[in-house]
């Protein structure tokens, strides 16, 4: 099947840059990413590649290269799903917040909306692709209204699963050369075989067949919920001896280094931290947990939501270190924050750790000064606002934000990282030393920084998962 016309629903994290790299990759196919959000598609379209709603290193040139060529940012989404040989769906799957499964489950309606207005818009055949994250077994919701709430034209529709597995920040590498790329499909009929086969001829044009796996589609959905469980499951794992390492004197640095390089165990996703963030792994995980428990599984429920559990624990812990080691009061103490997003080289915050340390540090109504390159202002107190913990006032008043560094830790009792941003290694730390209260407390969320040099200068340092923490 000869792929001439692509349409994405959803500009997001995952729409925008998958498609601009389809885009880039398949000159011979139009690619269309369609969103109801007018602001978010005219920023895709600015001519100021610095406005992309979506910071990811790289994504610019490509970007540059496709668009007007043969990649198309629109709000016209009747017209380009009509259009389109393969659609995918690239729309948010959050937790729900109301109703059955409150706090656990994912929001399926934007999933729905998507399926209703392809079914009453398509007068051809399509193929399509879940492309956002799903529950498994979703495909056979999507088939369902599909097929039985059409526009009355005969067309037939096969559905893919084909979960992106991107990380933010990192987004335009992993998809040019992605680990691999999972198709799941209707493995058991001819049309089901030849949609896998006409997905997989779009990657082949820049992906290695042997990456390129194809499964039944309800593998090919839980395979998604499964890597996140498992990647988040290392990060809590290591996390939950951070604390361990604290009380005994070991460093979670050296020990994390001396089990990476057991070839069974390996080395990536050992870093210990302040806690994982993204709009990922948390949602995944009680979405999983969920799963499970609407099988009456609960043995397997409560296994995988221990590692949600230990990663809330990880964050309040590192906020009220910060309040012990201040001599139990922040009140009215200005906090310096480092970094506001979940990861460097994005400007993504959702589920930020960030977000949860400053709202414990209000609580105690510390002032938290907040610097990070690349999150704006405006997002930093919606982020707050979404919790709900105190009036939207209250929260401008307990936090500003500063666009330098220096400004933000001026008169500081303490500064904490929570995000590990390259540049924050290279400061004249020296110079912030200098500008603070004493004791200069510091914080290392990350474990970036070189602590035993910031001690000389004057720092009293704490640092996750060290053992050489100051007495508290
Ligand atoms: N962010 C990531 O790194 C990442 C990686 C892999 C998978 N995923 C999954 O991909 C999906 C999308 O994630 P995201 O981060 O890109 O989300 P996002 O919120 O950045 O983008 C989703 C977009 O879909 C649009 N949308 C919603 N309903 C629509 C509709 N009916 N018609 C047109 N547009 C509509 C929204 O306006 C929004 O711009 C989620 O299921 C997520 O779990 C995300
Ligand atoms: O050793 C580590 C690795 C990560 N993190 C934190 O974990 C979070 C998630 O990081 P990462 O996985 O790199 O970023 P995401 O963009 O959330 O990507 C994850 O979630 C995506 C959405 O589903 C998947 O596509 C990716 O494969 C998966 O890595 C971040 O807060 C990181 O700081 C740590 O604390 N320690």
């Amino acid at each position: 099947m000869d792929i001439k016309h692509i349409c994405c629903i959803g500009a997001g994290y995952v729409g925008g840059p998958t498609m601009a790299v389809i885009a880039q990759k398949c000159p011979h196919i139009n690619v269309t990413v369609v969103d109801i959000n007018e602001k978010r598609i005219a920023a895709w379209n600015d001519e100021d590649l610095s406005k992309l709603p979506v910071y990811e290193p790289g994504l610019d040139k490509v970007v540059e290269e496709a668009r007007g060529r043969n990649l198309f940012f629109s709000t016209e989404v009747d017209k380009a799903i009509d259009a389109a040989d393969m659609i995918f769906i690239s729309v948010n799957t959050p937790t729900k917040t109301y109703g059955k499964g409150k706090g656990m489950a994912a929001d399926l309606k934007y999933i729905e909306l998507c399926a209703r207005q392809i079914a009453r818009v398509a007068t051809s055949d399509k193929i399509v692709i879940e492309k956002s994250t799903l529950p498994v077994r979703t495909a056979s919701a999507i088939k369902s209204i599909l097929d039985n709430t059409g526009n009355g034209s005969e067309v037939k529709f096969q559905i893919l699963s084909n979960p992106e597995f991107l990380a933010e920040g990192t987004a335009i590498e992993d998809l040019l050369d992605p680990d691999r790329v999972l198709i799941g499909g209707d493995t058991s009929t001819a049309e089901g075989k030849k949609a896998i086969q006409a997905l997989a001829s779009v990657y082949a044009n820049w992906v290695p067949q042997k990456q390129i796996l194809t499964t039944n589609v309800w593998s090919s959905e839980l395979s998604k919920l499964t890597a996140n469980a498992f990647l988040a499951q290392r990060v809590s794992s290591i996390n939950s001896l951070s604390e361990l390492c604290e009380k005994t004197e070991a460093d979670v640095n050296e020990v994390a280094k001396a089990i990476g390089m057991d070839s069974r165990i390996g080395s990536k996703f050992l870093k210990a931290s302040v806690g994982f963030g993204g709009s990922c792994f948390q949602k995944d995980i009680l979405n999983l947990v969920y799963i499970a428990k609407t099988y009456g599984l609960n043995e397997v429920a409560d296994y995988w939501e221990q590692v949600i559990i230990m990663n809330d624990h990880q964050k309040r812990r590192f906020a009220h270190n910060i309040i012990s080691t201040l001599f139990n009061t922040v009140s009215g103490k200005k906090i310096a924050f480092l970094g506001w997003a979940f990861k460097k080289d994005t400007n993504d915050t959702r589920e930020s750790a960030a977000i949860y340390v400053a709202d414990e540090l209000l609580n105690e109504q510390s002032k938290v000064a907040v610097y990070d390159p690349k999150v704006s202002e405006e997002q930093m107190y919606a982020d707050l606002d979404y919790l709900n913990t105190r009036s939207s006032e209250e929260n401008r008043e307990g936090v500003s934000v500063f666009n330098n560094p220096y400004e933000a830790c001026k008169d500081a009792h303490a500064i904490a990282v929570l995000t590990e941003w390259d540049e924050f290694k290279t400061y004249d730390w020296q110079k912030l030393y200098d500008q603070m209260q004493k004791p200069a407390f510091l914080f290392d969320g990350r474990g970036i920084l070189d602590t035993d040099a910031l001690e000389k200068i004057g720092f009293v340092c704490y640092k996750i998962g060290s053992g050489k923490n100051p007495e508290i």
